[in-house]
């Protein structure tokens, strides 16, 4: 009942007039402070009050607020030494009461404020203490990580973050702005913020900025200015043409590009999917990325050094698809490869079995499938005996297979068998916001690949690409990338220089997300880090000899050494 406050006794507003003369009484004071919701004193109980309250027979259960607030009116009108605090005070100290007050009540109004811009914010931001523990993160790096906010508040930052620095970061006082940071294997721009007081770092800030498509048409302006830029250096320089080394080329996930939150829920998915063996199944519009996601699942996996292997069920003729899948025995049939063939179980073995248009798999072979997804046994045709397989199976279907299971063309069983785990890719028509991002990576590329200029954009033809309705996805979206490439000579492409059928629908005022340039400048410097990171591997790799870190990296030695001078290396 007692309500204690450090050693200080108080009463708060909701508690009772019995609670209140119990309060008084057990601790024989003449007073005490009444306390609301926010901590705030709204006045004073006194045994004045309460001896009031009795000889009016109020209620015992009435709150002491209410109480308060008909002694208050009542002794203001007639007793002029009434027992609210305001009344209680001279004037001055009123004054400077009423001064505390408003600033209360700004700290906590900013208190508020500053708990919904963390929660509305872009990025993900996490505070630490002195001790590198979590006080605040916010919903966006909660959502990220997959945790729950309490989950992580009292923690030591090290324990929820992987690659963490921020405890470094309190400890050297150095704020550490756009380093890279791999978590769940993604890299990821990060800023690190010391927090400063009298002197000594009390804290630190954290910003993880998500790879963002916001700003994308800033984003993508930029982007194509530097690398246009460095491209045409690097034409001069070299004869060679500029290749994707295995070190520049993403892997995985960063291989998905967009930020709607629909991609952002599969990259969730994908990363949970990839650290349990369970089957997956990926639906979605031909073209939405399936076979992207179910490569990201893999190399995300413990299996990641093992095989992934790819089936398009519907490619393959019914009558050919066993011996493809369970492979066959010498002289199995007429035309059959001397010696035998594996199937794609065995080629996959200890690694990733892909197969694609589930749906169109004829029903035998469902069952055959089904068979060896639950003995994890496959058996060659015209063979004897069985062989043993460990494959992790993710399968993917443009078709309605509920539906197909309700008229009987898609075993229920196997069905089941696939669905434990469900990722759906929404159609590009659904997630616009990301064709800006999916235009420049693809554009970046396949210009890298093809050694030519990186071309860009006007706004006034990105605007047409972001209203179009991408009936092929992203698939058509590359082949449109690509078209483009080969089409259009100049560096820069204009509406005019696109595809008809394209301009059919006319863009609106402006399509594109307007949401201020501040990660423009980000990916610049992601685009930076991630280069003097590139080189810096190189040079590891190759002993410190520049002249063979220059062609590892596919550049030639005069642009490697402009380039260590830049990144200071
Ligand atoms: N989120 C994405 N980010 C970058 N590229 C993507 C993305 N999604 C799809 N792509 C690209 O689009 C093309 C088609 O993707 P993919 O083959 O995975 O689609 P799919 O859904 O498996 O198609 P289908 O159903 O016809 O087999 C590929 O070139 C792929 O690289």
């Amino acid at each position: 009942m007692t309500v204690g406050q450090g050693t200080t006794i108080v009463l708060y507003s909701h508690q009772t007039l019995r609670e209140a003369m119990e309060l008084l009484l057990a601790h024989t004071m003449d007073a005490v402070d009444i306390i609301d919701e926010h901590g705030r004193t709204i006045g004073r109980c006194t045994q004045r009050m309460l001896l009031w309250a009795a000889a009016r027979e109020m209620d015992r259960t009435t709150p002491i607020r209410n109480v308060l607030a008909a002694f208050s009116s009542e002794a203001g009108r007639e007793d002029s030494g009434a027992e609210t605090m305001c009344m209680e005070v001279d004037s001055a100290a009123a004054a400077e009461l009423e001064r505390l007050r408003h600033e209360l009540e700004e700290a906590h109004r900013l208190a508020e404020t500053m708990k919904t811009v963390l929660d509305a914010a872009y990025e993900g931001v996490v505070v630490v203490d002195g001790n590198g523990v979590i006080r605040e993160i916010n919903r966006a790096y909660c959502q990220f990580l997959g945790i729950r906010r309490e989950e992580a508040v009292g923690k030591h930052v090290t324990d929820v973050i992987e690659n963490t620095r921020l405890h470094i970061c309190v400890q050297s006082g150095i704020p550490e702005r756009g380093y890279i940071q791999k978590i769940y294997g993604q890299p990821m721009v990060v800023h690190r913020i010391p927090i400063w007081r009298d002197g000594k770092v009390i804290g630190a800030i954290g910003m993880l900025i998500f790879q963002g498509v916001s700003e994308v048409y800033e984003i993508f302006r930029r982007l194509q200015e530097l690398s246009r830029e460095a491209s045409r250096k690097e034409k001069q320089e070299t004869e060679a043409k500029p290749q994707e080394t295995a070190a520049s080329a993403p892997k995985g996930i960063e291989r998905i590009i967009g930020r709607h939150p629909a991609i952002a829920a599969v990259k969730q998915m994908i990363r949970r999917a990839a650290r349990v063996p369970s089957t997956v199944l990926i639906t979605g519009e031909s073209g939405t990325g399936k076979e992207v996601v179910a490569r990201a699942i893999h190399e995300a996996g413990p299996h990641a050094d093992g095989p992934f292997v790819s089936v398009n069920c519907a490619a393959i003729p019914e009558s050919l698809l066993e011996a493809e899948l369970f492979g066959y025995e010498d002289g199995a049939f007429t035309g059959a490869k001397k010696g035998g063939k594996p199937g794609k179980f065995q080629l996959a073995h200890r690694g990733t079995l892909f197969l694609d248009e589930i749906g169109d798999m004829p029903l035998a072979m469902q069952a055959k499938i089904l068979r060896a997804l639950e003995e994890k046994k496959v058996e060659k045709v015209g063979g004897l005996y069985e062989t043993e397989v460990d494959v992790r199976i993710i399968a993917a279907t443009n078709k309605p297979l509920e539906e197909m299971v309700r008229n009987g063309t898609f075993r229920e069983d196997l069905f089941y068998r696939l669905n434990i785990i469900r990722i759906h890719l929404p159609p590009l028509r659904e997630r616009k916001t990301d064709i800006p991002a999916l235009l420049a990576y693809h554009m970046e590329r396949m210009c890298r690949q093809f050694g030519v200029a990186l071309k860009s954009f006007t706004k006034e033809a990105m605007e047409v690409l972001v209203h179009y309705s991408w009936p092929g996805n992203v698939r058509e979206l590359v082949n449109v990338v690509e078209w483009l490439i080969s089409m259009v000579e100049g560096d820069v492409i204009e509406r005019e220089h696109l595809p008809a059928y394209l301009s059919t629908v006319q863009p609106a005022v402006s399509a594109l997300p307007d949401q201020g340039v501040r990660i423009a400048d980000l990916w610049k410097e992601m685009v930076y880090q991630s280069e003097r990171e590139r080189i810096a591997a190189a040079l590891v790799a190759a002993g410190g000899n520049k002249t063979e870190a220059a062609r590892r990296l596919g550049i030639h030695r005069s642009t490697l050494y402009e380039k260590l001078k830049k990144y200071g290396l």
